[in-house]
């Protein structure tokens, strides 16, 4: 399927600072991409770019083959900011009207309020609504535009663990209806488990874009093995299988991915002085550190 969102060797100037370097990026419809990076990595840039906001100094974007800014690519982009604002006075359900007039979709403005789960909150003024509740318009009002490409900046920040949660499913149900999105966040956990891919910029480079197993596969980090001991055993256990005793009763070991079965078969060939094991890959966080960090050849 041809992607919806295509950034080709983009470039970008702030006076003489270079703050973004030859950026390639791409988002297919109904993919979901983590974009991460450290505070001043190019983000929020990119995603300016990305709605016309500010102009790039060479290479290109598309927007479902419009140019940024342009009516075609404003219709076919929604932009949930981080943290989003309406007119305080009105109400929820006047708010979503409104911008369904503005844009000339037909929506079933009750149902897209029930979805985002402010059903109860539709007539209230939004001035007397919580930022979870803004937020959750903010994305009632991006589903509303059934847009072909959806930015959002720092969706969740700010909100507790079940309004993310929400939030998330109504992301899913925007990938599923077929938008690409992106995700700008520092979020690592729930982008692990919640996108398909992950771009990392770092001081405006790209240093990673691919699924979570390719980049551990590139990463080649280490995967960690915890082996409990029988009770009283530890010492044993610990001559037997080296590593690093975590406590009174375990061994770490560190090994490759590619090493994990026979570590586990060397294990396992140990009998009833292992207890259990329990195994841990890397964790996206891990796979962050690694490609953002500073001294990165
Ligand atoms: N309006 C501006 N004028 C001048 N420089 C700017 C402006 N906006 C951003 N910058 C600079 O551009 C670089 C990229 O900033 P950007 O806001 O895109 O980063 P970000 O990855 O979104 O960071 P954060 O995670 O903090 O939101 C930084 O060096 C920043 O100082």
């Amino acid at each position: 399927m041809d992607n919806s969102l295509i950034i080709k060797s983009v470039n970008k100037f702030r006076g003489k600072a270079q703050v973004l370097q030859d950026i390639d990026l791409t988002v297919a419809p109904g993919e979901r991409l983590a974009l991460l990076g450290h505070n001043g990595a190019g983000k929020s840039t990119l995603i300016k770019s990305i709605l016309g906001l500010t102009p790039i100094h060479g290479g290109s974007i598309s927007i479902n083959g419009a140019a940024p800014g342009s009516a075609a690519a404003r219709r076919d982009t929604a932009f949930l900011p981080e943290a989003v604002s309406f007119h305080p006075a009105l109400t929820g359900r006047e708010q979503l009207s409104l911008f369904a007039n503005l844009s000339g979709a037909s929506a079933d403005v009750p149902a897209l309020l029930e979805r985002v789960g402010l059903a109860d909150a539709l007539d209230r003024r939004i001035g007397t609504y919580s930022k979870g509740m803004r937020q959750r318009l903010g994305l009632a009002q991006v589903l509303l535009g059934r847009p072909k490409v959806a930015l959002l900046d720092e969706p969740t920040s700010g909100l507790d663990p079940i309004s993310r949660q929400d939030l998330y499913a109504i992301i899913d149900e925007l990938a599923e209806q077929g938008t690409a999105v992106l995700i700008a966040s520092h979020a690592l956990t729930e982008v692990e488990a919640r996108t398909d891919r992950i771009a990392i910029l770092r001081k405006g480079v790209k240093v990673a874009d691919n699924t979570l197993a390719e980049l551990s596969s590139e990463a080649a980090l280490p995967t960690r093995l915890r082996i409990t001991a029988r009770a009283g055993e530890i010492e044993k256990l610990a001559q037997q299988v080296g590593g690093t005793r975590v406590n009174g009763a375990s061994v770490e070991l560190r090994c490759r991915a590619d090493q994990k079965m026979n570590e586990l078969r060397r294990i396992a060939a140990l009998g009833d002085v292992v207890v259990d094991v329990s195994m841990t890959p890397p964790k996206l966080e891990d796979l962050y550190r690694h490609f953002a960090k500073e001294n990165r050849p």
